[in-house]
């Protein structure tokens, strides 16, 4: 596990639908700037933000991702390593949200992740501040879609407004630290299943040397 007593640096790679606002969420997050007219991100921008969690400083590497197919081949050499990974959708795009799948498989396919639960995907339903009528996905049905995933880390922003930005990279690195004290917990067992076959090894070597003694 990282030391989170120093500044510790984490990864957070925003995938998404092209449109859906993800320039806007990391500008928005690292500047408080929003775009209006926000071009078309080709291949990938990253930005560094620190952020503070209960007194511990996190220095936040946001990369920021083409969402158009044709930039696939560009975008996919940046996952490995990731720490975090936010899947984006606008809330007045249902095509958006059916493509998370995608875009959680092309996540785990290309940051050869090995188990899916283990990596850290928060989703984030961008552009809250449309109107009603406007509106394509509800809340719940992000909800329900994240429990059918196993995703446990969802939130709604909007970049325009800045409401709930800071909240969802805040939300991201919580869960990192979720998953961090649980790999934590898992290395634990591991060392003591380690420890305890060492001793049968050593108990099983006195005991030959002892049956040796024997003979
Ligand atoms: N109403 C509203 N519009 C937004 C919001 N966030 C972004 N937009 C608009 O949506 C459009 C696309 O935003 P971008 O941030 O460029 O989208 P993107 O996901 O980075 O797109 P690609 O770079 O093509 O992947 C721009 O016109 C933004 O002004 C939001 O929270 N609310």
């Amino acid at each position: 596990m990282r030391s989170t007593t120093k500044n510790t640096l984490l990864k957070v790679v925003i995938l998404g639908d092209g449109g859906v606002g993800k320039s806007c969420l990391m500008n928005r997050f690292v500047s408080n700037q929003f775009d209006e007219h926000s071009f078309h991100t080709i291949g990938v921008e990253f930005l560094n933000k620190d952020i503070e969690i209960d007194g511990e400083t996190y220095t936040l590497q946001i990369w920021d991702t083409a969402g158009q197919e044709r930039f696939k081949t560009l975008r996919t050499p940046f996952y490995r390593g990731s720490d975090i990974c936010i899947l984006t959708y606008a809330v007045d795009d249902k095509t958006s949200f059916k493509n998370l799948d995608m875009w959680r498989k092309e996540f785990a396919n290309y940051a050869d992740v090995k188990e899916n639960n283990q990596v850290p995907f928060i989703v984030v339903g961008n552009k809250s501040d449309v109107p009603t009528e406007e509106r394509e996905v509800s809340p719940l049905e992000m909800e329900t879609w994240c429990n059918d995933n196993g995703i446990t880390s969802c939130i709604e922003t909007s970049a325009k407004s800045a409401s709930n930005v800071q909240e969802a990279f805040k939300m991201a690195v919580q869960h990192w630290l979720k998953l961090e004290s649980r790999a934590d917990k898992s290395e634990t067992v591991i060392n003591d299943t380690v420890d305890l076959s060492k001793k049968q090894t050593e108990n099983r070597t006195s005991c030959c040397i002892g049956s040796s003694d024997d003979k």
